[in-house]
């Protein structure tokens, strides 16, 4: 029996990841390629007509599982009854500008965004932010919509996590599906901490440490985790544009994931709630190591935190920790 339609928002859908995002949703990259799906699309005025080119266009394509397209300015109708809503929307860094200086732009417009929400999407609905400054974002929109479960707003780390995979498999030749286990600790920013110490490489007969194939812990502990954490940057540079192919990408591998559950053995980087785990605060969406059965994330317990991790993420804490007192002080 054919499945009923699930109902993805898209916010900023007229923007450049908007614009790689819808087609991949259509396709059945977020939910699968049984799952029928409507895709409800939000941009403000400006955007107003661009928007309707990304209508005119989804429709053109004559995707099987596309089963109906919303795109409005009103986000009251582009909430209602999502069952899955993904936060793009909002003002994005330019070259030259940093994190930070995009702030309150932003925090405003997920603080009423978060009300729509959680007045008008479905009861259980799953929340990805992927507008920067991300996890301050999807903090903000958590405090207002406190009736939405706080283990249902999530932001993206999954694209750094895909990142950290990608320079892995380049250094060892190796290719990237056979890398796992990496984890993004923290903000989705320059104080991420991307740990390699319990990642692994499928060497066809064994799983080998990433650590131990590399045998270079300079790089690994020095030039790996800049890279990293500077890719984005580093786009930005080349493209005079931020990621948005890749963005999209993760975007659907973080949904799919969280939906659909992380296969045996392996975790994925997610910016959740934290609860206390290891050690950082509670208060703050952080990027933990997390595996997701039955559409429930959890995080992985237990993992050995070595003197040099525990200062990253430390130090990437106490930037989230900062960042929430300045988010505060925009909204004031
Ligand atoms: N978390 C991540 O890994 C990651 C990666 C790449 C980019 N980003 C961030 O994602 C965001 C979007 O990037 P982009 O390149 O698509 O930007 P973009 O400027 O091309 O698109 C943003 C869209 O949002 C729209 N918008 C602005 N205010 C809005 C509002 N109140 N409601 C709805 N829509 C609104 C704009 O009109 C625009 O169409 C940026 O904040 C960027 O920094 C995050
Ligand atoms: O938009 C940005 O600031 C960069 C983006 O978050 C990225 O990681 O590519």
């Amino acid at each position: 029996m054919a499945k009923d339609p699930v109902r993805v928002l898209v916010t900023g859908a007229a923007g450049q990841i908007g614009y790689a995002l819808v087609p991949m949703i259509a396709r059945g990259a977020m939910l699968g390629p049984d799952q029928p799906v409507i895709i409800h699309m939000l941009d403000i005025e400006p955007a107003a007509e661009a928007l309707k080119g990304v209508k005119m266009e989804l429709i053109d394509a004559a995707f099987p599982l596309l089963k109906g397209v919303v795109a409005t300015t009103d986000v009251v109708e582009a909430c209602k009854g999502v069952d899955i809503a993904v936060m793009v929307g909002g003002f994005r860094r330019k070259e030259g500008m940093e994190r930070k200086d995009v702030m309150s732009k932003n925090v405003s417009i997920y603080k009423a965004q978060a009300s729509a929400l959680e007045q008008h999407a479905a009861p259980d609905c799953k929340v990805l932010v992927v507008a920067n400054p991300a996890n301050t974002n999807a903090l903000i929109l958590k405090e207002f919509a406190p009736s939405i479960p706080e283990k249902n707003i999530t932001c993206l780390t999954r694209l750094d996590h895909n990142r950290a995979l990608g320079q892995i498999s380049e250094k060892l030749s190796v290719h990237v599906s056979d890398v796992k286990n990496v984890i993004i600790w923290g903000n989705h920013s320059s104080t991420q901490y991307p740990d390699v110490n319990h990642a692994t490489v499928n060497t066809g007969n064994a799983l080998k440490p990433v650590r131990e194939l590399v045998g270079d812990d300079h790089w690994l502990n020095a030039d790996f985790i800049t890279t990293v954490q500077q890719r984005g940057a580093a786009i930005i540079k080349a493209r005079k544009l931020s990621s948005a192919l890749s963005a999209a990408s993760s975007a659907c591998d973080h949904v799919r994931d969280w939906v659909l559950g992380t296969p045996k053995g392996t975790w994925v980087s997610m910016g959740v709630y934290s609860d206390g785990s290891y050690g950082i605060p509670p208060g703050i969406i952080y990027s933990f190591p997390v595996t997701c059965e039955k559409e429930e994330w959890s995080i992985v317990q237990g993992l050995k935190i070595d003197e040099f991790s525990r200062k990253k993420m430390d130090a990437t804490a106490k930037e989230l920790v900062e960042e929430k007192s300045l988010a505060y002080s925009c909204l004031n």
